[in-house]
């Protein structure tokens, strides 16, 4: 039996963005709420994954910018000034005050943090194994499972054997590979192939797939693998490894087919970034009779409810697209169900914008160019090269390109893409006008500050080609 002070209004398993947000708002509104996590304080994002891997990339391109603009005045800095133990110590120290504003968070919000394993052991109870030893049980009116996901290492002969690195130790590491190869060309594949590359690593990017990020438009995914190439990244596409010798930090060799010809590529380091695995063993999801889909993720429904009653799943455990923005919005939709469901947000239909943090930046939302024509849609399409963002011309940055979707039948804006200088601030005001259902001539009349990179959406949406 549990002691009476140990039930909750809400319990989150993993500390994960939706899971502490929860904890959060509902501790602040007075109720009482725990959460539990077994490693990372805050959940992956600040951690291990979006935060620090942005910092780096920054560190990577703060290095790029000193040696490719030496007609700025700048003095061509030296190759080998870079120093991956201050790569990491900067990253580190971001980290810290990342998690210190958490500690801060919880104590101000009244939120409980329990550090250990939690697991269902009947459908409103947890138990903890305690991190300092021990047990506790715990039980909630509602319980939030938020354990996120982890590296998919494939059962690949020797893969395991070789160590490989994941993205949690390729951003511990203090020194440079000589040759880091990637397996997997999605989207930590493709980030970390430029930030090595540009510390100064040759960089290999392995991927099964005969196209790099197959879900986007082909002029997209060749001008991206074009500028990573032009940086010396190598790519070898349509690959199957059947078997990895060696070990990773050593020497490491992965042997398959390429198109039926034989495949071997060897390089001192190995990444693995080829997706996620749903964290949804041992914690007691069964026990409760929490169903789970044939992917592993927990089975939800448009609110986010698990099969058993006050269990809800939330982020990349419940299989909602593995960003951390749509995370934060599993969090309002729980948020708003356990407050007032008379009308409750859901997960239908709602917006998905992305952004690839390579240099340039690959930005969208909506209807990309070839899902409109897989699904018949009549579109008018404006495509304009950047070096119409006049503001790319002052930073020497005009590579890429922006493409906007317009109906063919109104104005109402379908979807947008944008290779450029930080594309990713471009998209909140697109977003919205899209939201709202505003017509794409509300962004072309906009008076837009000359010379923004948002000046560059007036072009863009201008050059809609009138109906027919
Ligand atoms: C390298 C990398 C870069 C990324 N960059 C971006 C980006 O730039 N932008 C973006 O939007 N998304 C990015 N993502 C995706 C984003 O990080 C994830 O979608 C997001 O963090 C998922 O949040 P979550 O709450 O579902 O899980 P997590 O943040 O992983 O939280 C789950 C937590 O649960 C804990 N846990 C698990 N099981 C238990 C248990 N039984 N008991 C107690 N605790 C448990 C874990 O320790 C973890 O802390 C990136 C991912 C990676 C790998
Ligand atoms: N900027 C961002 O928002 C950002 C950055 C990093 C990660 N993420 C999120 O995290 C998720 C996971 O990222 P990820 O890069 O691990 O996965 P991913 O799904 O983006 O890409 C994985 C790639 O690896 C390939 N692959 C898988 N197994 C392979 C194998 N054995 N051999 C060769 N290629 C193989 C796949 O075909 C795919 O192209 C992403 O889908 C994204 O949602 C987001």
């Amino acid at each position: 039996m549990s002691h009476p002070s140990e039930h909750y209004d809400t319990i989150s398993i993993g500390s994960g963005e939706a899971g502490k947000y929860i904890c959060w708002t509902r501790s602040s509104a007075g109720k009482k709420t725990a959460t539990i996590e077994e490693k990372w304080y805050g959940g992956s994002c600040p951690n291990i994954a979006c935060l620090p891997s942005k910092n780096i990339i920054y560190s990577a391109d703060v290095l790029h910018t000193s040696q490719k603009y030496a007609s700025t005045g700048l003095l061509k800095a030296s190759p080998a000034g870079i120093d991956m133990g201050l790569v990491r110590e900067r990253k580190r120290d971001m980290v810290k005050g990342l998690m210190d504003m958490h500690e801060g968070v919880y104590e101000k919000s009244g939120a409980e943090m329990v550090h250990g394993h939690g697991k269902l052991v009947g459908p409103k109870t947890v138990e903890v194994d305690l991190k300092d030893g021990g047990k506790r049980i715990m039980t909630a009116d509602n319980i939030v499972i938020c354990t996120g996901s982890r590296a998919r290492i494939d059962d690949v002969p020797g893969l395991k054997e070789a160590k490989p690195l994941t993205h949690v130790e390729f951003l511990e590491l203090d020194e440079l590979p000589t040759h880091l190869i990637i397996l997997g060309g999605g989207y930590s594949g493709l980030e970390f192939a430029q930030a090595i590359r540009r510390f100064g690593a040759a960089v290999t990017v392995v991927e099964r797939n005969s196209k790099i990020l197959k879900a986007e438009d082909e002029d997209v995914s060749t001008a991206l693998v074009d500028i990573l190439k032009e940086e010396g990244v190598t790519f070898s596409t349509s690959v199957s490894v059947t078997k990895v010798v060696g070990t990773s930090g050593q020497s490491v060799t992965l042997i398959g087919k390429q198109n039926g010809q034989a495949f071997e590529v060897t390089g001192s380091h190995l990444l693995v970034a080829g997706g996620r695995v749903p964290n949804t063993e041992n914690c007691g999801l069964g026990v409760a009779g929490v169903e789970l889909t044939s992917s592993g993720h927990v089975k939800v429904d448009e609110y986010l409810r698990t099969s058993v009653p006050g269990i809800f799943a939330v982020g990349d455990c419940a299989g909602s697209p593995h960003f951390t923005h749509v995370a934060f919005d599993d969090f309002r939709i729980v948020r708003d169900y356990l407050n007032d469901n008379s009308s409750p947000r859901s997960t239908v239909n709602r917006q998905l914008p992305y952004t690839l943090y390579t240099d340039p930046e690959l930005a969208h939302v909506g209807l990309s160019e070839s899902a409109a024509q897989k699904a018949g849609i009549q579109y008018r399409l404006a495509k304009l090269p950047m070096a119409a963002f006049l503001r790319t011309r002052t930073m020497d940055a005009t590579t890429g390109f922006a493409k906007a979707l317009v109906s063919a039948a109104d104005d109402a804006i379908l979807g947008f893409t944008a290779l450029g200088p930080r594309a990713g601030e471009l998209l909140p005001v697109v977003q919205l006008a899209m939201s709202v259902g505003l017509p794409y001539m509300s962004l072309s009349g906009l008076i837009i500050t000359h010379p923004t990179m948002s000046e560059g959406l007036v072009s863009l949406f201008g050059a809609i080609p009138p109906k027919t």
